[in-house]
């Protein structure tokens, strides 16, 4: 069954974090309007209040307002509206965009973390950070079913123990059926990062989170309660069940069984009840973030670790094939490719000046060009190029770094 968390108040160390050397990052994911926004800013407070600040990234690039400072925003990378115009998209194409141009620079957003987990020589006074918190896109599917969200997030947990904070607004979650639909949605998700996952049941102030834990923890309770909506035909219609309290509707038993099936899921979880706007319930969430570290460390590391091995395996043969096909091209006197691959523009701060995010490769991508037999560069030449091109990822973008790298050093604490 699912472990919920008891509160301790008194006892809750500043932060959630496991070894002061390896924040933990709390990725928050929920539906839109489930107050992720809200809890963010509630746990970031906390922890200033316990003299811990943590390390705040945004990944919602269309957020307008956001109530707390990141130390790095996607905002001040890409610009959402013009990735929308650019390229001819809407609202959630947009967003999808922006991560994946983001998703680009990942690596140095990790180094960038790292450098922070650690303490400083040149700063001894600053202390290393311990937690590091995320916030993401409204529209889970675009951050959680894209490639740039698994980037994100593997990149995250391959170098800190990381936890998905999964939202809830508990008002709008109170009947059976919205509460399968959500929990069916967590499960998703949790399946697709394979990460270790807190359901925090939101707005409590509103609507007290008792019955969804009695839910997850007592089969038959949420058989009565099943019961009682069909009395009641909360359904409605054919399908959820005939009005006369029989459950013969597909809506009724499809529920019956979900719940059945749920019931391993479940015990994966740790559930949390806060009121972001109340600030109740933020200290066993804490709680629950230092077990779930341990648990990432016990039962998700290795699994990664072998993950990770695997991938690196396939890419070093996927660069010895393109390699061997780019070779036997030279070979055959063939070359040239597009230089019209578009990349992230110039990372700004956010005191930098609004610029285009897009930018052809135009000026940049001499080394592109592949000449023929009369090119200035011999045979050897290019295969070292292309060896380094494709060692080196082989990514464009490479020319913004130096930028990037600035806005690193400058960004906001
Ligand atoms: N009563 C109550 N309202 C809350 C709570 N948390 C958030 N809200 C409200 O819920 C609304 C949505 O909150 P946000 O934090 O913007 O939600 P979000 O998930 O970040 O929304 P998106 O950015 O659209 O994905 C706001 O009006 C908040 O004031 C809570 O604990 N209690």
């Amino acid at each position: 069954m699912a472990s919920t968390s008891t509160p301790s108040a008194s006892e809750t160390p500043a932060s959630g974090a496991a070894a002061p050397s390896q924040p933990v990052a709390i990725v928050c994911v929920g539906m839109a309007g489930s107050g992720k926004t809200t809890f963010m800013q509630q746990i970031n407070a906390h922890l200033h209040g316990k003299k811990d600040p943590p390390y705040v990234i945004n990944l919602d690039p269309a957020v307008t307002h956001s109530p707390f400072e990141a130390n790095i925003d996607i905002r001040d990378s890409v610009n959402y509206k013009e990735v929308m115009k650019q390229y001819n998209l809407g609202p959630n194409g947009g967003i999808l965009t922006s991560l994946n141009l983001f998703a680009t620079k990942v690596d140095q957003v990790v180094n960038l973390l790292e450098k922070r987990a650690a303490p400083d020589p040149e700063h001894p006074a600053r202390k290393p950070i311990t937690n590091i918190l995320v916030d993401t896109p409204g529209q889970i599917e675009v951050f959680v079913w894209s490639a740039s969200g698994t980037i994100l997030l593997e990149s995250l947990a391959s170098s800190f123990p990381t936890v998905i904070a999964y939202i809830i607004d508990t008002p709008r979650t109170s009947s059976t059926s919205t509460f399968m639909s959500n929990m069916l949605y967590a499960c998703s998700i949790l399946y697709k990062t394979k990460l270790p996952m807190i359901l925090v049941f939101n707005k409590t102030d509103v609507k007290d989170a008792s019955f969804a834990k009695e839910w997850m923890t007592d089969y038959d309770s949420f058989q009565a309660a099943l019961a009682e909506d069909e009395n009641n035909n909360a359904f409605g219609g054919q399908e959820g069940g005939d009005g006369m309290g029989s459950g013969s509707g597909y809506m009724g038993s499809l529920l019956n069984s979900m719940s059945l099936v749920l019931e391993e899921f479940y015990e994966h979880l740790s559930v949390v009840a806060v009121s972001s706007l109340y600030g109740t319930g933020i200290d066993e969430f804490f709680d629950a973030v230092k077990g779930k570290a341990e648990e990432f460390k016990r039962d998700y590391q290795p699994e990664l670790e072998r993950r990770r091995e695997e991938r690196e395996e396939n890419k070093k043969k996927q660069q010895d094939r393109e390699l061997s096909k780019m070779m036997k091209g030279l070979a055959m006197g063939v070359g040239g490719t597009s230089t019209e691959d578009a990349k992230v523009g110039d990372v700004e701060d956010s005191e930098g000046d609004e610029q285009d995010v897009l930018s052809t490769d135009e000026e940049s991508d001499d080394d592109d060009d592949m000449g023929g037999p009369d090119d200035e560069y011999d045979r050897e030449g290019l295969q070292a190029r292309y060896e380094a091109a494709i060692q080196g990822g082989g990514d464009d973008s490479i020319a913004a770094d130096a930028s990037f790298a600035k806005y690193l050093h400058t960004q906001r604490r």
